[in-house]
């Protein structure tokens, strides 16, 4: 056991857009040095609720604690020490299309200004590799690559410091069955040989039992289920079950809300 803070420990969290309610109360404790899925229903709130772990989104009750100190209460220096700690993928990657690809998986080495143009350019191509694209898209811009090649820029920028921390939403949508494996194996390889924590989005069941630790689902604002994931493939719980299985029959109604 370690005493060191938790990576994220979330009480009571709120979360209101005008009268839509997205989180109500939610609770949850994201572990050190183990990979944790975040699963729920289509607009559940799921990229809602990490844009508020990552202090994107101002909250409206609760509190997020990151390694023990409290959001709210960070400086500007401090959330940027966090921010360099914390590796992100975005849903729809947030690629700045003025800057060429290796520039968009290099931005915070460039930012932090400790190595070179060159240096960081080396990275970031190695980098692109080991997500499958050759050199050569190191050179182009983001509106010159398909879907799939932006998530795996995405992705990249996310890996490219090895981070401490890896927060990854919905990392895999849009890869190709083979892609997919391979960034799911890299996800699980960041913390068995790293000793990454790994928080993450999907809508991939068999990837989320998998490829990770601990699964934590989100329904009607709050977590309703959470445990390791050998726990979840046997768990009773019905809204979680019905998820899994991905049946319409079951107590989640489909529902289209805007
Ligand atoms: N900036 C915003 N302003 C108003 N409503 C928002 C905003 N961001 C999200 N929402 C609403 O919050 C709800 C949850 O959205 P969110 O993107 O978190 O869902 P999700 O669980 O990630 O869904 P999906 O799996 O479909 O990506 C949705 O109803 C969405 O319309």
């Amino acid at each position: 056991m370690t005493d060191q803070p938790h990576p994220f420990h979330v009480t009571g969290l709120a979360k209101s857009f005008g009268e839509k309610q997205v989180l109500r109360d939610v609770e949850f404790t994201v572990r050190r040095g183990a990979s944790t899925v975040l699963i729920g229903p289509s607009s559940s709130g799921k990229t809602v609720l990490l844009k508020c772990m990552l202090g994107l989104l101002p909250i409206d009750a609760g509190s997020i604690e990151i390694e023990g100190r409290t959001q709210a209460s960070l400086n500007t220096a401090q959330r940027r020490e966090q921010a360099d700690r914390m590796g992100v993928a975005f849903q729809q990657n947030a690629l700045f299309d003025s800057m060429s690809c290796w520039e968009n998986v290099a931005f915070r080495l460039l930012q932090r200004g400790d190595q070179d143009r060159a240096a960081a350019r080396a990275q970031a191509i190695e980098q692109i590799g080991r997500f499958g694209l050759r050199p050569e898209v190191a050179d182009r811009y983001p509106a010159e690559i398909s879907g799939g090649m932006q998530k795996r820029i995405g992705l990249a920028r996310a890996f490219v410091s090895r981070p401490a921390m890896l927060m990854l939403d919905a990392p895999t949508d849009g890869l190709d069955p083979i892609m997919t494996r391979h960034t799911n194996r890299l996800i699980r390889a960041a913390v068995e040989e790293s000793g990454a924590t790994v928080f993450a989005i999907t809508t991939d069941m068999r990837a989320a039992l998998e490829f990770y630790d601990r699964l934590m689902m989100l329904h009607d604002g709050r977590i309703i289920w959470e445990g390791t994931t050998d726990e979840a493939r046997h768990a009773e719980e019905p809204r979680l079950r019905q998820l899994l299985e991905g049946r319409s029959e079951g107590p989640i109604r489909m529902a289209v809300r805007a």
